[in-house]
């Protein structure tokens, strides 16, 4: 490989986007040598700064975005600042993003004498983005943040809208009928409201077939672990998909990718230390999702009643700012958190813990978490088991996976808004926790996929993990690409006699 090739990456302005885009242009710069231009919105691009190593050849480069113009508060341009019923019209506005992206991508090529960049890797928002791409002559690829299967499941509902027509409240889906029965209570909220004329909808109808465009996927997972939905889009689609994952960012990294800092890592670390070997269970909702009041005392309340020690990231409850105080006595039991604090059982920790930092530690036992599916990654990563509590998206899906295929979670919840009892969060609790036979089976297979996934990203010699080879594979097809490209002009130029 050349060196100083350049790949443009350009995600959508979601935390859950750019860390694993992120992710994916540090690993790119350091093991493939290539420059990386990162576009985003001035904002975004700004955080995004204190993020980065000092020695990075990462560009990043700004693309205007006027939130007011979309009839959104001032100054928005992450999902982060917003409440979630606003997020559908900031994707929506994300489309305005088109003509400037046109506008930088000419930019650069002249800049570069008309060279080529070697491929435009965007997010799945952004199908729209293959037009451009392909207007200059460059390859172009779809970078999906989520697992193959939860993605497949979350690409075929939305395309297919199998529950509107269903009689029942279990249903198959048309073009993928080797993903299990899906649940109505398995759809996120916004899917199963949707009628097929509501924005997002009508949003998505437009852009998941311009995937089709692309010149492949490349998927945040791993081969071994995520055949059937990997096997859906190489049907779907008909180009290359390249699971190349997990594409995590290390911790140092993470600290500054992150929102507003809730806690150091040092007293999350130091409180572990204090704790014996897998005795704590470690609870967060990802970056932008949260549960309900009446959810949050049935789990304190479980928390309180198993007795085991824990890491609790908390937001306010659905239905206040999730950006605003967290009020521990109006949310919580009374004397929750005095009671937590002088038994020494507990933390809280206010919106964004240093979640890589703390699923690394040995005295992690479980995750209870939303399986978003970085948070599912760094766990497998370390080898936790999983409680899953899907909220949204294609969470539920990877619930399935990871119960059903890989065996490395339960269920134990589902949604922001569904009927919890304390009594069964803290049966699940225990079931993983303690030392029943589920529980076991569970750590063990944990620990066998953290050793699959240790040897996908492994590149020695006389070794190359899966996704390493992956990788390869997607270098390869934007070169050839390009030297198509660069034939079309020659000849362009030099018509053949
Ligand atoms: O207190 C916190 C909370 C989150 N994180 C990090 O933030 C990221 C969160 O990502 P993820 O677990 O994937 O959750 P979401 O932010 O909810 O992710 C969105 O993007 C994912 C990948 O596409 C989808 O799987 C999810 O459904 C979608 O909600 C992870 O890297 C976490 O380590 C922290 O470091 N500290």
């Amino acid at each position: 490989m050349e060196k100083k090739e350049n790949i443009v990456m350009f995600p959508f302005m979601a935390q859950g986007h750019i860390i694993p885009f992120l992710a994916l242009a540090l690993e790119i710069q350091k093991k493939r040598g290539c420059t990386i231009t990162f576009v985003n919105t001035p904002l975004n691009i700004k955080k995004l700064r204190s993020s980065l190593p000092p020695n990075t050849s990462i560009r990043l480069v700004e693309i205007p975005f006027n939130s007011s113009d979309h009839g959104l508060p001032p100054n928005t341009e992450n999902t982060n600042a917003l409440p979630y019923p606003l997020i559908f019209r900031f994707i929506e506005a994300s489309l305005s993003l088109k003509l400037p992206f046109r506008k930088l991508i000419s930019e650069l090529i002249a800049e570069q004498n008309g060279h080529l960049p070697l491929c435009l890797v965007v997010d799945m928002f952004f199908g729209w983005s293959v037009e451009i791409a392909h207007e200059f002559g460059v390859s172009h690829a779809i970078f999906v943040g989520g697992g193959g299967f939860g993605m497949a499941c979350y690409y075929s509902l939305w395309t297919n809208m199998p529950h509107l027509g269903a009689d029942s409240d279990e249903f198959t889906l048309p073009d993928f009928p080797e993903a299990s029965k899906i649940h109505v209570t398995q759809l996120p909220e916004n899917l199963r409201l949707a009628d097929g004329n509501d924005p997002f909808a009508v949003f998505l109808k437009k852009v998941f077939p311009e995937w089709l465009n692309s010149d492949g996927l490349l998927v945040n997972t791993v081969g071994e672990l995520d055949k059937i939905g990997l096997m859906y889009f190489r049907r779907k689609i008909g180009r290359p998909v390249w699971p190349v994952g997990p594409v995590l960012l290390s911790m140092e990294n993470h600290a500054g990718a992150g929102k507003v800092p809730g806690i150091t890592p040092d007293p999350c670390n130091k409180w572990l230390d204090s704790k014996p070997l897998n005795s704590v269970l470690y609870i967060c909702f990802g970056s932008q999702n949260t549960i309900s009041e009446s959810q949050m005392m049935q789990l304190a309340t479980a928390l309180e009643v198993s007795g085991k020690y824990f890491i609790w990231v908390v937001r306010p409850p659905t239905g206040f700012d999730i950006n605003s105080e967290f009020k521990a006595e109006e949310w919580l039991p009374q004397g929750f958190e005095q009671r937590i604090q002088d038994q020494k059982r507990g933390l809280l920790v206010h919106k964004w813990a240093p979640q890589v930092e703390i699923l690394s530690h040995k005295s992690i036992s479980a995750f209870l978490s939303h399986c978003g599916w970085n948070s599912v990654l760094e766990a497998l990563s370390h080898g936790v088991p999983i409680i899953g509590w899907p909220m949204a998206a294609d969470q539920f899906s990877n619930v399935v996976l990871l119960e059903k295929e890989v065996g490395v979670c339960v269920e134990v919840a589902r949604g922001p808004r569904c009927e919890v009892k304390h009594e069964d969060i803290v049966k699940k609790i225990e079931l993983v926790m303690n030392d029943t036979e589920k529980g076991k089976e569970m750590r063990r297979k944990a620990h066998e996929v953290r050793d699959i996934i240790k040897d996908a990203i492994r590149d020695e010699e006389g070794f190359k993990g899966s996704s390493m080879k992956a990788m390869d594979e997607f270098f390869s097809a934007a070169l050839s690409r390009r030297e198509k490209t660069k034939l079309e002009q020659e000849n362009k130029i030099m018509p053949l006699t």
